[in-house]
């Protein structure tokens, strides 16, 4: 399949609700070897600033997006991120890729139209687009990044406006691959390992065990994948994980919301001696988190659970509990860029309902003694400073413990926890408060 036909294809599956990496997953052996990164990076710009090409398309185009057939609308915005972004793209190449991939796809009433729109947004939408990132309107920041304009406003109400457009910003920006190296790997020898195979990393100077890149391969082609030696993670992910292991250093660990384990994997594997118990509502999930323990050779000391966490009970009093609260994933908009259109104000309030009654339910398991982290990667105060501030005040018998907080992107929550910007491509937006109960 060539690029833009594939880039057409996964568009459409994201449009009808699904996830830009599971189709790009599904068709990943099907793409041409040399068009893969060009397909995962024309999908992502697009998917990442939506609304700005909807409302290019809404000036360029005479007829209403909304009439347009589904595929003639994907085959326009996926052309008009592609002037926009890459530039190194040649226009007639991008537009006859596209015109030939809506005729692949069976429907040619508007080659047209595609064409005509395309060379109009490549000659005239640069000032328009110029305008919209030098203005000083929050409204058309959010616009030209690429965020949704009631998260750019609510944001504005809980930090102030000069805060909330640098966070704007920030959610914005492209974001590229860390990977977590597993317990004994030596990391020179890893970059070494990794950048013979064609690509560039480096060490991470925030995290010892991290090596970040340029990009953001395909894990199962990562060096060293199928050995268990990386895990594509952001360091605030790694280092949420690590601050509780830091803490905790073994026992019976309970991780209540373990999704596709990726920190249970890190967990098991900073702390050799830990049993784990690994809990999440989704069997699919569960699925995904078992292959990821077996290939970090822990599978003997993590047993799961599918079912809600509300509900489940753990064989053991836990000695720690790594909550990692179901959230918008606001932090990483930039990495799931789909995401973000699919969330709203109300959702974000019952998040806070579900997390406030996860957190309660976690406090109640953990051993007096214990050590719990809360953890989301969102940037909304109502899932984070909220929830751990509400449930601590009706369980006094909660602390909080101590965070080192070394790096310029790292804040103190108001009043608990710490916020973690995100400012570089490999730091996402997270949430962390560590807390332990009174003996
Ligand atoms: C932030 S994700 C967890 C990511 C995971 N810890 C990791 O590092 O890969 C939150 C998870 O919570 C799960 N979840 C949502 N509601 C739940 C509930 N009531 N009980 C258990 N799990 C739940 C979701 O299925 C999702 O996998």
């Amino acid at each position: 399949m060539r690029g833009l036909e594939a880039a057409l294809s996964i568009y459409g599956e994201v449009q009808k609700g699904g996830f830009a990496s599971e189709a790009l997953r599904k068709i990943y052996s099907d793409i041409a070897p040399g068009d893969r990164k060009l397909v995962g990076t024309l999908v992502y710009c697009t998917l990442r600033r939506q609304t700005l090409w909807k409302a290019v398309l809404l000036k360029y185009c005479r007829r209403q997006p909304r009439a347009l057939p589904q595929t003639t609308a994907n085959a326009l915005m996926i052309g008009i991120a592609g002037i926009a972004e890459l530039r190194h793209f040649v226009l007639p190449v991008l537009v006859n890729g596209l015109v030939q991939a809506i005729k692949n796809s069976g429907d040619v009433r508007d080659i047209g139209l595609v064409n005509a729109v395309l060379h109009t947004v490549a000659d005239e939408s640069a000032g328009f687009l110029e305008s919209l990132k030098r203005s000083s309107a929050l409204r058309d920041q959010a616009l030209y990044w690429g965020v949704p304009g009631w998260a750019a406003a609510q944001w504005s109400k809980e930090l102030s406006i000069a805060e909330a457009k640098k966070l704007v910003r920030a959610v914005g920006m492209k974001t590229y691959l860390s990977l977590r190296l597993s317990r004994g790997v030596e990391r020179e020898e890893y970059i070494k390992r990794y950048n013979a195979s064609g690509r560039r990393g480096w060490a991470s100077p925030f995290l010892e065990f991290s090596v970040r890149t340029a990009a953001n391969p395909y894990p199962v082609d990562l060096p060293g994948f199928g050995e268990g030696m990386v895990m594509p993670q952001s360091e605030s992910s790694m280092l949420a994980a690590d601050l509780l292991a830091g803490y905790a250093k073994g026992g019976r660990i309970l991780d209540m919301c373990c999704g596709r384990g990726v920190k249970t994997g890190q967990l098991a594997d900073t702390m050799p001696g830990a049993r784990i118990e690994a809990w999440d509502l989704s069997e699919k999930k569960i699925n995904a988190a078992r292959f990821e323990v077996v290939r970090m050779k822990a599978e003997s000391r993590v047993e799961f659970k599918s079912g809600d966490a509300l509900e489940l009970v753990p064989d053991e009093e836990p000695d720690a509990i790594l909550l990692d609260a179901p959230c918008s994933g606001s932090g990483t908009w930039g990495r799931h860029p789909e995401s973000k259109w699919r969330m709203s104000p109300e959702q974000i309030q019952k998040n806070g309902d579900l997390q406030r009654k996860l957190l309660e339910r976690a406090a109640s398991l953990l051993k007096p003694g214990g050590f719990l982290l809360y953890s989301t990667c969102s940037l909304f105060r109502e899932e984070n400073e909220k929830v751990v501030a509400d449930v601590m005040g009706r369980h006094p018998e909660l602390l909080e413990m101590p965070h080192l907080r070394n790096a310029a992107f790292m804040n103190k929550g108001k009043p608990y926890g710490t916020v973690i910007f995100p400012a570089l491509p490999w730091v996402d937006g997270f949430y962390t408060a560590l807390l332990t109960k009174r003996k």
